[in-house]
């Protein structure tokens, strides 16, 4: 049985959230020890909270929601790329050889930070989606909240994957994981009008070539 990695965050109340969000909320609606017959919750949270698939929804007035979006993207063999200790941004110098994957997950964080909101993540510059959209890359993934910096007004990166009808997931969690090829399974929620779908995301160790 091959090796099965969640590369998803925990959703909890105190999830960290970009500044001024919606925080991450779970309360019981329905209580066993109140007489129910079952326990239900509820939740209430950001489109963009935690592990998610940005739809094009999210960049462009006119793109697609998460509902109608292709599942291929989310689906199939991908390289994880150790991307710590760039400086600026991610840039085409910063790429290995791409053979046999047309997904690219970027690892930036020396430790994921599960506990607090950081700003100061490594972003994907738009010249290296450009890069990557040439060489048949459909999905771009990073362990940052977003491909582009938090204080970004032209959203560059979010652009470039727009130009080239790429995908986004964001807010990975790649700490325990090698570089190296895997198979992705990343399926967003399928959500009506959604600007973003919300993703358990896994890798799947490759047979050995
Ligand atoms: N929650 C937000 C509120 C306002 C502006 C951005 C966000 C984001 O989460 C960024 C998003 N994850 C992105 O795709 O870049
Ligand atoms: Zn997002
Ligand atoms: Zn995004």
């Amino acid at each position: 049985m091959a090796k099965v990695r969640d590369i998803s965050q925990t959703l909890r109340p105190g999830l960290p959230v970009w500044p001024g969000d919606t925080g991450f909320a779970f309360e019981r609606t329905w209580r066993m020890e109140d007489g129910s017959p079952v326990n239900v919750g509820r939740m209430t949270m950001s489109t963009h909270s935690g592990t998610h698939a940005d739809a094009p929804l999210h960049y462009a007035s006119e793109g697609a929601a998460a509902a109608g979006m292709s599942l291929d993207p989310y689906l199939g063999r991908c390289i994880v790329v150790d991307a710590r200790g760039v400086e600026g941004a991610i840039d085409i110098a910063d790429l290995p050889t791409l053979d046999y994957a047309n997904r690219v997950l970027f690892r930036t964080w020396d430790a994921f930070p599960h506990d607090e909101w950081r700003s100061d993540w490594l972003p994907v510059a738009a010249e290296t989606i450009e890069w990557l959209a040439a060489h048949g890359v459909v999905l771009i993934g990073t362990d940052a909240p977003s491909v582009d910096p938090q204080e970004s007004k032209t959203m560059d990166a979010h652009l470039a994957v727009l130009k080239h009808d790429m995908r986004i997931l964001e807010g990975l969690v790649l700490d325990d994981v090698p570089a190296g090829h895997y198979e992705l399974i990343a399926l967003p929620l399928k959500i009506g009008g959604g600007d973003a779908g919300l993703c358990r995301a896994v890798l799947r160790e490759l047979p050995d070539e």
